[in-house]
């Protein structure tokens, strides 16, 4: 197997008192896209928080093309990290052309991602519909070329169109550019019909992990429903 282009090993993080990541360890090869499951508050924000430096972790370990990542996220962008995160990072007052502006890649690039943010370009970015918002951040994030993609619900509150858009770029990414990418995602099945493998978080823990082309997610829906107390009655 290729080395990793991201490990993590018994991540422990939280708030406070409450303990939300409790020792998940992960890995993500170069040119792998990797799902990242679980209920509601599983703990897979506070995964990715903590695996870029948002969060401070309690303990364990983050490597980056084998040697410990930068523990800041702006460290860690500028050594070939991109995070686009749950809420929408545009700055609405700043038109598309200027967000772009703002990535660590070249406008151009980012076009080629995403041909149709050309017809946006000088409109203030907050007016963008909230799809479009979506497809300004991935492009600003593909942009740069990072080495490592940590997105966190591409698909909320997106219409089913743009969602396989979103994922579609995000796999050719992987595949032509080596691209390795953490996907933390509601839709499983939308997911998994772009993702190598998968993990599946269960109160801030790895449940499962499996492959996704296997037994067409039938192993990862037991095991889901299993995390939430919900056993499937045989037929
Ligand atoms: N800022 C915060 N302060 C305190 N507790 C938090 C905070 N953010 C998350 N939590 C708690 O941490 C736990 C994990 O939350 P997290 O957002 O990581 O889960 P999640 O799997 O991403 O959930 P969802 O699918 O609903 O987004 C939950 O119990 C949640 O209530």
């Amino acid at each position: 197997m290729t080395a990793p282009v991201l490990e993590v090993a018994g991540l422990c993080a939280g708030y406070g008192s409450l303990t939300a990541v409790s020792g998940v360890s992960l890995c993500v090869a170069p040119g792998e896209v990797v799902a990242l499951f679980g209920p509601n508050g599983a703990g897979k924000t506070s995964t990715l928080l903590a695996t870029v430096g948002v969060l401070p972790r309690n303990a364990g370990r983050v490597h980056w093309n084998g040697v410990p990542a930068p523990k800041s996220l702006h460290t860690f962008t500028r050594a070939g990290l991109a995070f686009v995160p749950e809420q929408r990072s545009t700055i609405s007052s700043l038109s598309v052309l200027d967000n772009l502006r703002l990535g660590r890649g070249t406008v151009e690039l980012a076009l080629e991602y995403f041909p149709e943010l050309a017809d946006h370009l000088h409109r203030p970015a907050g007016l963008l519909s909230g799809g479009q918002q979506q497809i300004l951040m991935l492009a600003r994030a593909l942009a740069g070329r990072p080495r490592i993609l940590l997105v966190d619900e591409l698909s909320m509150g997106l219409a089913p169109l743009v969602v396989e858009r979103l994922l579609g770029v995000v796999r050719r990414a992987a595949e032509e550019d080596g691209l390795g990418v953490l996907l933390v995602e509601q839709q499983m099945r939308r997911a998994l019909s772009v993702a190598d493998r998968w993990y599946l978080l269960s109160h801030g823990k790895v449940a499962a992990q499996g492959d996704a082309h296997e037994s067409g997610g039938a192993v990862l829906e037991e095991a889901y429903l299993e995390s939430m107390g919900i056993t499937q009655s045989v037929a």
